[in-house]
């Protein structure tokens, strides 16, 4: 298993290249099943979770083909043709591993009438339920079922009718599963409550190149017209904002200067301004962004919150930083009940944070030294990366299969602004 070594306290500098969005990448990639004709997404990270929806893709019956497989780029370009579906069914063994994968019931159900899905489970982060996926599923005419750990879906009549569905609490991933689901249906569906999240915004764009007809895109009310079909269309990944959040932070702590390249600042919204609040010199220019940091961090106040509040991906990233600054912060985790897996294992490197239920009291101390720590999830992964950079002293993070899901060459984009930090291979 490898593992990653950083040696701390390289103040960072340079030009670090941002990649596509790993949740806006899993959840383009279902769309290609709403349609037999081609789909062609471009800026897609290198990520172990997109590679495993293509096998997924493949599993179901879709063809897949990669350009931009050079070893020195960043991101890459698939196709997926998914001329008929030759299963309809996501087993347990993938979803298990890959929670995005529940992503693929409402496209299935869409265009085979029928879906049989394993369900998810807890994962480490919390519980993670999708009682609200199907809730809104069958709100635009599924018929479900439960059996043997999976949800069986089938559309009356063959087809989805659409309908009128109000969310009680915002979910992104139902959010995602329904719009898929409606674009196709043979009637209008409005979808209330919606989250609205940049990688929301990016699914209903993309649906549209494929001509479906959604309106209120980036608002809480999506109104989708039904229409027969779908065709083909070529469509580029929106940049990931959390990798975005997660490399400005590494400026912050590291007192560094660093400029982040194919960042769509507009969407940064929430991060940024926290940054600023902490004393961060934040300047955007057009899709670059200068992030800056020399003097002590001022401590924080911050509740994750839906978009545009402050994302819940960013708050192990958060508290890494805020172990050195100036005095004593206050996170709150709303969204998510065990995000705070980071806790313990900043705390072996010296940090002072008491967690009680869902608030964290993080009080800055002088300096953090460095300790072998393991990932545990992956913003957790992140904030151990962060807390490393800045640590006297050497600091190895295990696990690191957690940081392959969502960060693309880590190590080779952060040497490349001086961090110290190299991958070992324990075989
Ligand atoms: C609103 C929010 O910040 N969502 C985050 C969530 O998306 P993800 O799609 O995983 O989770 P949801 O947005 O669906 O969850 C939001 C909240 O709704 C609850 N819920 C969700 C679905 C459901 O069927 N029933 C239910 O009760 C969840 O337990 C959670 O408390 O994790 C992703 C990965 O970390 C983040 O990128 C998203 O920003
Ligand atoms: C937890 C995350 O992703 P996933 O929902 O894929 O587990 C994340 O992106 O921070």
């Amino acid at each position: 298993m490898d593992r990653i070594i950083i040696r701390g306290g390289n103040r960072l500098t340079g030009r670090l290249p941002i990649s596509g969005a790993k949740n806006a990448a899993l959840t383009l990639l279902p769309c290609a099943l709403l349609t037999d004709e081609p789909l062609t997404l471009s800026n897609l990270p290198r990520l172990a979770d997109v590679d495993g929806f293509g096998h997924l893709l493949n599993q179901l019956g879709a063809a897949t083909t990669v350009e931009g497989t050079r070893p020195d780029e960043f991101g890459r370009v698939m196709t997926i043709r998914a001329g008929s579906l030759t299963s309809t069914e996501a087993p347990y063994d993938i979803v298990r591993k890959m929670r995005a994968s529940i992503l693929v019931l409402g496209p299935i159900l869409a265009r085979a009438g029928t879906a049989r899905v394993s369900l998810p489970g807890g994962c480490a982060i919390g519980n993670r339920p999708i009682d609200l996926h199907l809730k809104a599923l069958e709100a635009i005419g599924a018929e479900l079922e439960m059996a043997s750990g999976y949800v069986r879906a089938s559309a009356k009549g063959g087809r989805l009718s659409g309908g009128r569905y109000r969310f009680p609490v915002v979910s992104v991933g139902a959010t995602e599963n329904v719009v898929m689901a409606a674009v196709t249906a043979r009637g209008g569906s409005c979808i209330e409550n919606a989250a609205r999240e940049p990688e929301i915004v990016d699914l209903c764009r993309c649906l549209v190149a494929m001509g479906a007809r959604i309106e209120g895109i980036g608002t809480e009310t999506l109104e989708i017209e039904g229409v027969d079909r779908l065709h083909a269309a070529s469509y580029s990944v929106m940049p990931d904002r959390i990798e975005a959040g997660s490399y400005a932070c590494a400026a912050a702590i590291t007192g560094g200067d660093l400029t982040l390249t194919g960042v769509a600042p507009d969407e940064m919204g929430a991060t940024f301004d926290a940054l600023r609040e902490a004393g961060v010199t934040v300047e955007a220019n057009g899709t670059e962004v200068r992030v800056a940091a020399d003097a002590p961090l001022k401590p924080l106040t911050l509740s994750t919150a839906p978009y545009p509040g402050f994302a819940t991906d960013m708050q192990a990233q958060f508290m890494a930083m805020l172990t050195l600054a100036n005095g004593a912060s206050v996170l709150t985790e709303t969204i998510f009940e065990n995000r705070y897996m980071h806790v313990p294992e900043l705390a072996r490197m010296g940090a002072d944070i008491t967690v009680s239920g869902r608030t964290a009291v993080v009080r800055g101390v002088e300096a953090l030294t460095g300790a072998p720590v393991m990932a545990t999830d992956l913003r957790a992964s992140m904030s151990l990366i962060l807390a490393g950079l800045a640590a006297k002293g050497e600091t190895s993070v295990a696990r690191v299969y957690h940081l392959d899901r969502g960060y693309e060459r880590l190590e080779e984009k952060l040497s490349a602004v001086g961090a110290d930090i190299e991958r070992v291979s324990d075989g």
